[in-house]
C-alpha cells in the first residue's frame, strides 16, 4: 500500500475485466472535474431543498409533526426505488437520505420554534 496520492493526469493503471466497460474519461482529474461539477449542482439542489423543508413548517403544529415519521419512510422507500431504477448504489443513496432527512429535520425543529400560532380568531 502506497502513502501516496494518485496521479491525476497519469495514464490507467488499472482495467475493468468486463469488456463491454466504457470509460468516461481519460484521466483522474477529468473524473474529478465532472465530480466537482455534479457537487456544485446537487449542493444548490440541497439549498433549494432546505428552502421546502423550512416552509413546510408553516403547517405543522409540533415537534411530532415536524418529525413526520410516515413521511420519512415513504421518502426513504421512493428514493431506495429510485436507486434502483437509475443504477445509483442503493445503500450510498439510503445512508445519504437519513443523514439528509435528520439534518433537515433539525433544522426545521429550529424554524419551528421560532414560529407563531396562527390566530384562528382573528378577523
Ligand atoms: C419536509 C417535511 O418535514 C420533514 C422533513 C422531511 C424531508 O426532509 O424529506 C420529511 C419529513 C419530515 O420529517 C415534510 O413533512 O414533508
Amino acid at each position: 500500500m502506497t502513502e501516496q496520492e494518485p496521479s491525476p493526469h497519469a495514464p490507467p493503471l488499472r482495467r475493468f475485466r468486463d469488456p463491454a466497460y466504457v470509460p468516461l474519461a481519460d484521466n483522474l482529474a477529468q473524473v474529478r472535474e465532472r465530480i466537482d461539477a455534479l457537487d456544485t449542482q446537487i449542493v444548490a439542489l440541497l439549498a433549494e431543498r432546505g428552502r421546502y423543508v423550512k416552509d413546510a413548517a408553516r403547517f405543522k403544529r409540533d415537534a411530532f409533526q415536524v418529525s413526520a415519521p410516515q413521511r420519512q419512510q415513504e421518502v426513504i422507500d421512493k428514493v431506495k426505488r429510485l436507486a434502483e431504477q437509475t443504477g445509483a448504489y442503493p445503500e450510498v443513496v439510503e445512508a445519504c437520505y437519513r443523514a439528509l432527512i435528520a439534518g433537515f429535520i433539525a433544522r426545521e425543529q429550529l424554524h419551528h420554534q421560532d414560529m407563531i400560532d396562527i390566530d384562528e380568531g382573528q378577523p
